[in-house]
Formats: structure tokens, sequence, C-alpha cells
């Protein structure tokens, strides 16, 4: 289980996470909710070790992890689908996958069948180039590539942004699967309020770099979320 707690984080001197806390358990997703520029982003590098946080706790299973390098938590069962993407476009979908591999030890560096099996049209892709797929297929491409290390913990950034409704359907499946399998915790950064509803079993939502509002999927109330995800 991962438990953040009270975590502060600086991009110099401005304060952009104020005493963030949340949890994400096995089999659950927890939604992370905010209009744009709130810290969420922040936040999932916080988590995964792309970014220092100043203070707080990062516990993953009891662990404080707050201080490790970002490799050391994706050997550990740390994955993340950052927000855009960031799939190679002159790689192919093999290669693309393939750079996730990179922290399994040598014998476990394998693309698992049932990644594909989750994402069938990358099977059929698998030598064309990322950049030659549709904004959709990047992204189930991008969730594939985190997929293959076996995570514990996935962290998705905004996997809807900008991908068309028949698509947004098939990767909400995928993570409805990847819960209900429930042998790993999901947080979801979102902003398309019906989709976080859908999935989450707990959401947070964050102002300003703080959380704002807390609680499990039932004691989410639509008007007062909307309200606070409204520009
Ligand atoms: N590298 C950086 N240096 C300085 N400030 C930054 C940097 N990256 C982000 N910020 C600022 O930190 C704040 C939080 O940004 P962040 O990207 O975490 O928000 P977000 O909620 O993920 O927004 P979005 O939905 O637009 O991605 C914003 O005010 C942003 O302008």
């Amino acid at each position: 289980m991962l438990d953040v707690r009270n975590v502060d984080l600086f991009y110099g001197a401005s304060q952009v996470l104020r005493s963030v806390s949340l949890k994400a358990q096995p089999g659950k997703v927890t939604a992370v909710m905010g209009r744009n520029g709130v810290g969420k982003t922040s936040l999932i590098r916080a988590i995964c070790g792309r970014l220092p946080v100043a203070s707080g706790q990062i516990l993953w299973n009891g662990t404080d992890v707050a201080r490790w390098p970002a490799y050391r938590r994706a050997r550990n069962g740390f994955a993340t689908v950052p927000q855009g993407r960031e799939i190679f476009p002159q790689l192919t979908v093999r290669e693309n996958l393939q750079t996730g591999l990179a922290c399994l030890p040598r014998s476990e560096r394998r693309i698992p069948e049932s990644v594909l099996d989750l994402f069938p049209v990358l099977r059929e892709m698998m030598d064309r180039r990322g950049g030659d797929l549709s904004g959709g297929q990047q992204q189930q491409l991008a969730i594939a590539r985190a997929l293959v290390t076996r995570p514990r913990l996935l962290v998705l950034d905004e996997p809807t942004e900008g991908i068309q409704p028949s698509i947004i359907k098939d990767i909400g499946s995928a993570i409805a699967w990847l819960r209900d399998r429930g042998d790993m915790a999901i947080i979801l950064v979102e902003q398309y309020f019906d989709f976080a509803r859908d999935l989450a079993d707990s959401f947070v939502v964050m102002d300003r770099g703080e959380v704002i509002q807390a609680g499990l999927r039932e004691e989410m109330v639509e008007s007062d979320v909307r309200e606070l995800l409204a520009v």
C-alpha cells in the first residue's frame, strides 16, 4: 500500500505542494482531481521520484521511499504513465515497450502476453514507429510500457487527455480490469469527472497545492466536485 503523508514540494522558492496526503491500496483506484496547475503532476512526480520532496513521507508497504531515486522505486513496483505519453516517436512499438523493461533483472526482460491481450491493437503494430500511432494508440502504448514491469503501483496522469471517446472507453475498461485483478494499487489523475467517478474507489480533490476534499467514492458529491473542477 502507498501512504503519502504531508508532502511539501517546491520549485525554487515557490511552494507547489502543501502537506499533501493520500493513500492507494491494491485492487483500488484513487482518483486525484483538480484544475490545471493545482499540482497534480508535481504530486505524481514526487511519488515516482522524479522530483525531490522538501518534507513529508512516501510510505510504500511501510518503508519511507521519499529519498529513493526513481529507478529504485521502479524496481520496487512503481510505474508511471506520464502526461503527454512520452512515447519515443522514432522507436517501434516493440522498442518502446522494451524501454520499460530496463528496471527488471535480465532474466525477466520480456513483454508479457497479458499486456498485449489488454491492448490487442499494439500486437498488430509491433513494428510500426511510435510516432505513426494515433493519440489513443500512443496512450495505450504508454500504459502498456508501464505494465511490462509488472508494477504494484500504477500512476496514470490524465490518460484521457486529447483521446477520442471510443479509445477512452477501452482505456477505462483496461484500468477497471487491472483494478479488479487486485494486485495493483492505481492512482488516476484525471480532470474528466465521469471517467474518474466510474473507476474510483476513493478520491482527492486538489486546489493550489493542497488537498481540499477527500473521501470514498460514495462520499463524492458530484455537484461539489464538478464545481471544484470548473475553470
Ligand atoms: N518546472 C517547474 N518550475 C516552476 N514551476 C512549475 C514547474 N512545473 C510546474 N510548475 C508550476 O507548479 C504548479 C503546479 O503544476 P502541475 O503541473 O503540478 O499542476 P497540474 O495540476 O498537474 O496541472 P496540469 O493539469 O495543467 O498538468 C503550477 O503553478 C505550475 O505553473
